[in-house]
């Protein structure tokens, strides 16, 4: 056994409270997400883990959510590395918009397949499989060897950036993984093995 791995969803954002498409747009959490990210740290702590190191997106969303944490941790002095490789898949024409509206514009069943769909990008941004293309070698080349020292590293990013790791670290199909929901800051363990396959999964739910 190697080290630990552990995946957060950032908490509630005021543009999730709102239904708006966000990918890259940089809004804050709400008053709900700054709880959520705080509720995270507790059952981090409650497990006994303590991270070495943590990785965050270029998006505050994410970066505050990780801060929460390591506050509730009494690790304030650890600044997350930071890196767009981790952001939300981005949403193109549709950021901003709100998702109730753009399914009375395009409908149901297209909308659907935009945000839900592995390989189908939406009109000007990037499809799941475009989004796995770069926060998977970014794993790979930056987060991964943390983990095979033996560290326990966090990870706190977002809804897509997240499936597009789990997709590999849990053996899934592009099929399987676009039904995968993960929830705003419930914080997921993975244990490593030497040889990087995964050891053991938890998901740290309330
Ligand atoms: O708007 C977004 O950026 C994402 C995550 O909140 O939405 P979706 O669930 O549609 O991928």
């Amino acid at each position: 056994m190697s080290g630990t791995l552990i995946l957060v969803r950032h908490g509630q954002s005021e543009w999730n409270l709102k239904n708006l498409f966000t990918g890259w747009r940089d809004v804050g959490l709400s008053e709900r997400g700054h709880e959520e990210a705080r509720a995270a740290g507790q059952r981090i702590k409650a497990k006994g883990l303590k991270p070495d190191i943590a990785f965050t997106s270029a998006l505050k969303r994410a970066q505050v959510t990780s801060d929460h944490i390591l506050d509730v941790l009494g690790l304030a002095g650890l600044q997350a590395i930071r890196d767009q490789a981790l952001n939300e898949r981005d949403y193109g024409d549709l950021s901003g918009l709100n998702k109730d509206d753009a399914r009375k514009k395009w409908g149901e069943e297209q909308v659907h397949i935009w945000r839900r769909s592995y390989d189908v990008q939406p009109p000007g941004g990037e499809s799941l499989k475009d989004t796995g293309a770069r926060v998977w070698p970014y794993y790979i080349r930056e987060i991964q060897p943390h983990v095979l020292r033996g560290e326990t590293v966090l990870v706190s990013a977002h809804g897509n950036s997240l499936r597009a790791l789990l997709m590999v670290l849990d053996g899934l199909t592009g099929e399987e993984i676009v039904k995968v929901e993960i929830a705003t800051g419930v914080p997921i363990v993975y244990r490593l093995n030497a040889d990087s396959t995964v050891a053991s999964k938890e998901i740290l739910e309330g």
